[in-house]
């Protein structure tokens, strides 16, 4: 038993910089510190907390079941902890990054946290074009579900709710994918929600650029954490000879390889390479694995 573990226990809803809201069991949000300079704790994690003065102090973060993060040459960007699943918000317009979908589900992957991609405003002519694009995704096992958040809300919300609920979900997408709206829809409230948040954080401006977990239900079970930062979505911690393994398309055929080691560019005897000749893997799913596979630093060996 840690020192702290007689304080109250709370999880962190908004955190921005070392400003952190921490809702209590009761519902109750309070605005904390962490203890000392670091500020590692991140939306959804579990906390040790006392109150001093009108704040509290974060004094430890609980073991987490999961982190989901992005990281880049010069930094690491967390977006959440503990979740159940991610949603990966894309939309028929505008036309979604094919590269910055399969690194989400990569990241995802690495953290152990399943994934249900969607695809939105499939009332809108571009529809079949946006299905072949992930018709390779779904080819591979992925979940892939269709909505219309403004043209069809009622259909929409029967699809997602019980797939929703009692879970904490962390949606993702680019900007303009109908994020707000899918908020707005499934959680009558929001504003009131985040309006707490920006209120006791003092800076409105501030709450677009930080996860924010929302509440769909009174009981408080059910989760959604909004976030932003789709964009430059790097991979850096993950280990070149990881990577295929973390794409299910590829994975399946890196176990034909004749070496173990085989970076599946231009190996004898490489089962992906094979594959993508028979037309098994997608061109643009292999081209993506080069692209990441090079910007991790793989070896040629
Ligand atoms: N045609 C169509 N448009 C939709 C649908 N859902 C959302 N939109 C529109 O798409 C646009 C973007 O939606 P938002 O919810 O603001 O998107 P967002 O992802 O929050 O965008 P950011 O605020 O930039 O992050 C808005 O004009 C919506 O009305 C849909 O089902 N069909
Ligand atoms: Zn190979």
């Amino acid at each position: 038993m840690s020192r702290f573990s007689d304080l109250d226990i709370g999880l962190v809803v908004v955190g921005h910089g070392r400003h952190y809201l921490v809702e209590t069991p009761e519902g109750r949000r309070v605005n904390c510190r962490p203890r000392g300079k670091k500020s590692d704790c991140v939306v959804g994690d579990r906390v040790r907390w006392a109150i001093t003065g009108d704040e509290g102090v974060i004094e430890q973060v609980e073991p987490r079941r999961n982190l989901l993060f992005r990281q880049d040459e010069w930094k690491t960007k967390s977006f959440a902890a503990n979740l159940d699943q991610l949603l990966i918000l894309v939309a028929v317009e505008p036309v979604f990054s094919e590269s910055q979908l399969a690194r989400a589900l990569i990241a995802a992957e690495s953290a152990g946290i399943s994934t249900t991609i969607a695809l939105n405003k499939t009332d809108l002519p571009g529809v079949q074009l946006a299905r072949e694009r992930l018709a390779p995704y779904r080819a591979m096992g992925q979940e892939v579900i269709e909505v219309a958040f403004k043209a069809d809300p009622v259909g929409s919300t029967a699809l997602l709710q019980p797939w929703l609920k009692d879970k904490a979900t962390l949606v993702l997408g680019p900007s303009g994918t109908g994020k707000s709206t899918l908020i707005n829809m499934l959680i009558p409230d929001a504003n009131a929600q985040v309006g707490d948040i920006s209120q006791a954080l003092n800076s409105g401006r501030h709450t677009t650029t930080t996860t924010k977990w929302y509440w769909l239900d009174d009981e408080r079970k059910t989760g959604l954490l909004d976030s932003p930062g789709f964009q430059e979505f790097g991979l850096r911690q993950i280990e070149p000879l990881q990577l295929p393994g973390l794409m299910p398309d590829l994975r399946r055929h890196a176990e034909t390889c004749k070496f173990y080691n085989c970076t599946h560019q231009h190996e004898p005897g490489c089962g992906v390479r094979a594959a993508l000749e028979r037309g098994e893997i997608n061109a643009s799913r292999y081209r993506i694995y080069g692209e990441i596979l090079q910007e991790l630093g793989g070896k040629r060996y």
